[in-house]
């Protein structure tokens, strides 16, 4: 059977990049995708086509993969299929832009842009062109996400009245993040909200919205604490209230987010992350949310069942450090973004033009969320970042 390949173009070359370069290594085979496959075929670094050249190398790309020193030679290459755009959040709204007005399908990084207005440019322009677009929230690919989501909906927790969901980091900024690192600086967009908190979001979201039949968009109030030092946020609490067209009232959520405290200081081992709670019984998800490697559900009927997680390789898994001492899995293990790399190959072969998992409306919701959050606190970033104007230097 000849498979259908999607030809990658990188666009940057810091941390992120390298492990979804290297976890598109991976063989589909290993998780059952049997039907395509990914290749690196060029990739851009607006610092030099040296740093280019290396990136390809560390991503072990075929030697064909071609290097290039500014991210405008990546998006004129007639060779790439989509564009992996992994530069800071501040960035991408240009980067996705100017991927778009080249004509090319993208896989943003999250959050996909600053605020709401950009997310809504980008999206109109992909559909004015016709292009793929989707925000790389990987958890949503990762099968415990399917999972969790198949338990919503089947019933099996009766009603969900409430969720907890907390994603954060034991990384004190003070201690932790020189003024310039991208998740403290105000001009890269940093700030636990933007960052972190989009993955509390995602698992409230992903069983209190993307399952409903008429999901409708949360109130939301909040509480932050700013990190006085550069003025972004360093931890964020969300409480959200999701309407309910089926007569079963409204569902209570709690998104909760910070670089202070660890979401449970032994590893992930003994607290859950998640809590999505209903009727009949609870769906508990142990962190790190954003990778989550175990589940445990339990059901008022005496039911217990606990899952493991694990994350096929070998690839960027048990190398890719996550900036705060830690790595993302043990040793042999893939990182897991090769499940949303795939979700872009079977768009691109069935001609869909968004992720099954989250469409372009709900990430332009959370979008509109997190504005609300930022808006009720008047944390605002700089306006060349907030701005929908294009092109922008930056
Ligand atoms: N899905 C996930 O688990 C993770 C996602 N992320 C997301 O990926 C994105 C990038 O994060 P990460 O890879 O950790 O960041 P890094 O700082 O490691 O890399 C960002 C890269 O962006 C490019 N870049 C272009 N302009 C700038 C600029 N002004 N300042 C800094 N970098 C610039 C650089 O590449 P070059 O010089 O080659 O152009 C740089 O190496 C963020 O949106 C973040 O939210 C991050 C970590 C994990
Ligand atoms: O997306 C992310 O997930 C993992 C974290 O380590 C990282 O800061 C964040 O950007």
């Amino acid at each position: 059977m000849s498979k259908f390949q999607l030809k990658w173009g990188i666009l940057a070359t810091g941390g992120i990049a390298e492990s979804f370069g290297r976890d598109l290594t991976v063989n589909p085979e290993t998780r059952d995708r049997n039907d395509i496959e990914h290749v690196v075929v060029a990739a851009a670094s607006s610092s030099s086509a040296d740093r280019a050249k290396k990136y390809l190398k560390e991503v072990s790309a075929p030697d064909s993969a071609k290097a290039y020193g500014s991210y405008k030679e990546l998006v004129e290459d007639d060779n790439v299929d989509i564009i992996y755009v992994a530069t800071p959040h501040s960035h991408h709204y240009q980067n996705t832009m100017l991927c778009l007005e080249a004509g090319k399908n993208v896989l943003c990084e999250k959050s996909l842009t600053v605020n709401a207005a950009q997310a809504e440019a980008l999206i109109k322009k992909a559909r004015e062109k016709n292009l793929f677009l989707m925000e790389a929230l990987w958890t949503r690919y990762h099968p415990i996400s399917v999972y969790a989501r198949e338990i919503v909906t089947s019933g099996k927790l009766g009603t969900v009245e409430r969720v907890f969901s907390d994603n954060s980091i034991g990384a004190p900024p003070e201690t932790s993040f020189d003024d310039k690192h991208r998740m403290v600086n105000p001009d890269l967009a940093g700030g636990a909200l933007l960052d972190l908190g989009i993955y509390a979001l995602t698992w409230v979201f992903q069983t209190l919205y993307t399952t409903q039949e008429n999901p409708q968009p949360p109130t939301v109030q909040s509480a932050i604490r700013t990190y006085e030092k550069t003025g972004v946020d360093q931890q964020t609490t969300m409480l959200l209230t999701f309407p309910r067209s089926s007569g079963e009232g409204d569902a209570h959520a709690i998104a909760t987010t910070g670089m202070r405290v660890p979401s449970d200081p032994n590893g992930g081992l003994e607290a859950p992350s998640i809590r999505i709670q209903g009727t009949k019984g609870e769906l508990m998800v142990y962190p790190p949310a954003y990778r989550p490697t175990r589940s445990k559900l339990v059901l008022g009927d005496g039911t217990v069942d606990q899952k493991d997680w694990p994350h096929p390789g070998p690839g960027a898994g048990s190398g890719f450090k996550n900036g705060f001492g830690g790595s993302f899995g043990p040793e042999g293990e893939g990182m897991g973004m090769f499940w949303e790399a795939d979700e872009c190959a079977y768009a691109l072969k069935e001609g869909r033009k968004e992720g099954r998992y989250e469409t372009l409306e709900e990430s332009l919701v959370i979008m509109r969320v997190m504005d609300q959050v930022r808006g009720q606190h008047g944390f605002k970033l700089p306006e060349k970042i907030e701005t929908t104007e294009y092109p922008v230097e930056l």
